[in-house]
């Protein structure tokens, strides 16, 4: 038992975070060691198995990243793009295994990323689901058979909550049609559109955007021809999907170098 890997979870008392929590709790291949909130966050000093509603697991919420860690093999982070940036300096000063679900990254973030993973195993996705992972596949190779007769558009849909958009996994399907493609997406994007955009450039790679109530997930990947469409859809309706794809995660990553990884390379896809 003592031998399991140890897990520390960033943003506990989120919906991820505490997804994640049960998930370890419920694992046989590793052990909670640690749960993290951020600064003046009402869970500090608490018990997480108590917040949470159950029984003390002897885990005490704190923010001080660098004690939690220096403990730990592993941590799992869905929180936020800064937060993100700061746990991985202090994943890698730990050289503990990095596991990244945030989304919502700019060029700046990764690039510090980029420089925590000469140090640390950083294991990042937009979605750590099985099914997104082999949607992304398969886009790829639609994206690669069809011609740019077929225009491609990626729809995603969304909880109320969410603060970013196009999604990340929007943003992984769209790098994959493109990858098919042969071009880069930042030159065929097309996000936001709004009143009188002109007609549809082709080969543009466009996102459509629905945010409401309590939707888990949900993305389609459009490849619109002339008679005829093919529609890639993936639909998530419980986060322990991503919870136990993040697990898995930290968990493969025990053997690996310092370095960058995605799921696809988890996943042996
Ligand atoms: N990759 C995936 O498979 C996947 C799946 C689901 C969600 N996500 C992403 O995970 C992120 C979180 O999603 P959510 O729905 O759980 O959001 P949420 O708002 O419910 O939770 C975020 C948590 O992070 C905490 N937090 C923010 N800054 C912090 C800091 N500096 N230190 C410690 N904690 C901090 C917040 O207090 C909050 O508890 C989003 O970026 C979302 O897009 C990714
Ligand atoms: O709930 C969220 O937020 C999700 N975020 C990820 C994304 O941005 O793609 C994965 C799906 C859920």
């Amino acid at each position: 038992m003592t031998d399991l890997p140890g897990i520390v979870i960033t943003g506990a008392s989120g919906r991820m975070g505490q997804m994640l929590i049960k998930t370890v709790l419920g694992s046989d291949k590793a052990k909670l060691v640690g749960a993290i909130e951020r600064d003046g966050h009402d869970w500090i000093g608490q018990d997480v198995g108590v917040v949470m509603g159950g029984q003390p697991i002897g885990v005490i919420v704190t923010s001080d990243a660098a004690a939690a860690f220096v403990q730990a093999n592993a941590v799992i982070d869905f929180t936020a793009p800064s937060a993100t940036v700061a746990f991985a300096q202090a994943a890698a000063e730990a050289g503990i295994v990095h596991v990244i679900g945030t989304t919502g990254m700019e060029d700046e973030h990764l690039s510090q990323i980029a420089t925590s993973a000469a140090k640390a195993t950083v294991i990042r996705a937009g979605n750590m689901s099985l099914g997104v992972n082999l949607l992304t596949g398969l886009t790829k190779k639609v994206a690669a058979a069809l011609g740019e007769e077929f225009d491609i558009e990626v729809i995603e849909a969304h909880h109320n909550k969410k603060v970013d958009a196009p999604s990340g996994t929007a943003l992984m399907l769209g790098e994959a049609a493109a990858e098919g493609r042969g071009v880069k997406l930042s030159d065929v994007r097309d996000s936001g559109r709004d009143g009188i955009t002109g007609a549809r450039k082709t080969g543009d790679i466009g996102f459509a955007v629905i945010r409401g109530g309590d939707i888990v997930g949900e993305h389609d990947v459009l490849f619109a021809g002339e008679g005829e469409r093919i529609i890639l859809r993936h639909v998530a309706t419980d986060r322990g999907i991503f919870a136990r794809g993040a697990l898995r995660a930290a968990i493969w990553g025990q053997d690996q170098a310092p370095g960058e990884y995605d799921m696809m390379d988890v996943l042996g896809l």
